[in-house]
């Protein structure tokens, strides 16, 4: 059994991988009792390969948690290739590891052209073509942090949890439409780089998914975790 481990900049995902059922779980950053809790309640575990975009604080604490139950986390580094991607990033090692696998994750599930749209924290956008390579991507706030970023530096722009509309005619309204309409609008200005390829398609995940997934007009596949998808794909060949 191996446990796959996300940890991401809002909460840390994980999946108990060669389980006849399925176990996964989610906490925030100092959540991570619940994290032991299943290092303690799952006594067959024999490795935990993990993505950390979260800095070296959480990696660490996971880390901590590990060591107690004598293990040691493998946290994954981008290469220039691996399992079918290659990464065309000027610097490999640069782009986010959750990025890196949620690549690997889309390519073992789609063998076509995708756009991989990671909603979380932050949103990432990202062009893997037919033969597997990664073109690059875009990392543009996520929608809380949209939200965020207009209340903290304007006087007049509340935190407030407006509706979504066409044509929003309240403030609380318009911030919450601005902020989805600009996620949907880069996804599908991002997609038309790879729409005329064959069986092309936009998987879609991350916490934040849903609030726009309705508004996106191209071929959308509603995804778990692609990043842990991703990580037992590496696993299989590491
Ligand atoms: N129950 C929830 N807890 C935290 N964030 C949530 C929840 N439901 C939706 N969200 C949204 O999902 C985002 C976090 O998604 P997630 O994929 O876990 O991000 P990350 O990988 O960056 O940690 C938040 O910024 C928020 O917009
Ligand atoms: C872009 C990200 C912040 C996304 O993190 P998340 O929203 O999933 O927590 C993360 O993938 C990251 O720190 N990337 C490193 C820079 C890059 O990918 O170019
Ligand atoms: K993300």
């Amino acid at each position: 059994m191996i446990l796959l481990i996300d940890a991401g900049n809002t909460r840390i995902k994980w999946r108990l991988h060669g389980t006849p059922t399925p176990v996964e779980g989610a906490c925030e950053h100092d959540q991570l009792e619940a994290l032991d809790a299943v290092l303690a309640e799952t006594p067959g575990i024999r490795r935990m390969i993990g993505a950390n975009v979260a800095g070296p604080g959480v990696g660490g604490q996971i880390g901590t948690l590990a060591a107690q139950r004598g293990m040691t986390p493998e946290w994954i580094t981008p290469d220039a290739e691996r399992c079918g991607v290659r990464n065309l990033y000027r610097q490999p090692a640069q782009l986010g590891a959750d990025r890196w696998a949620a690549l690997i994750g889309a390519r073992s599930q789609h063998p076509h052209a995708c756009l991989v749209v990671m909603a979380g924290t932050a949103t990432t956008i990202d062009l893997l073509d037919a033969a597997g390579d990664f073109l690059g991507g875009l990392i543009l706030p996520g929608v809380a942090l949209m939200q965020r970023a207009l209340a903290s530096n304007t006087a007049q722009l509340p935190l407030a949890s407006g509706q979504f509309s066409p044509t929003p005619r309240s403030t609380a309204d318009a911030i919450l439409s601005g902020c989805l309409q600009a996620q949907a609008g880069a996804v599908e200005r991002m997609f038309r780089q790879i729409e005329s390829s064959a069986g092309a398609c936009c998987l879609l995940g991350g916490g934040a998914a849903d609030a726009f997934a309705s508004l996106l007009s191209l071929p959308v596949q509603r995804v778990d975790n692609l990043v842990l998808d991703g990580l037992a794909r590496i696993a299989q060949d590491s």
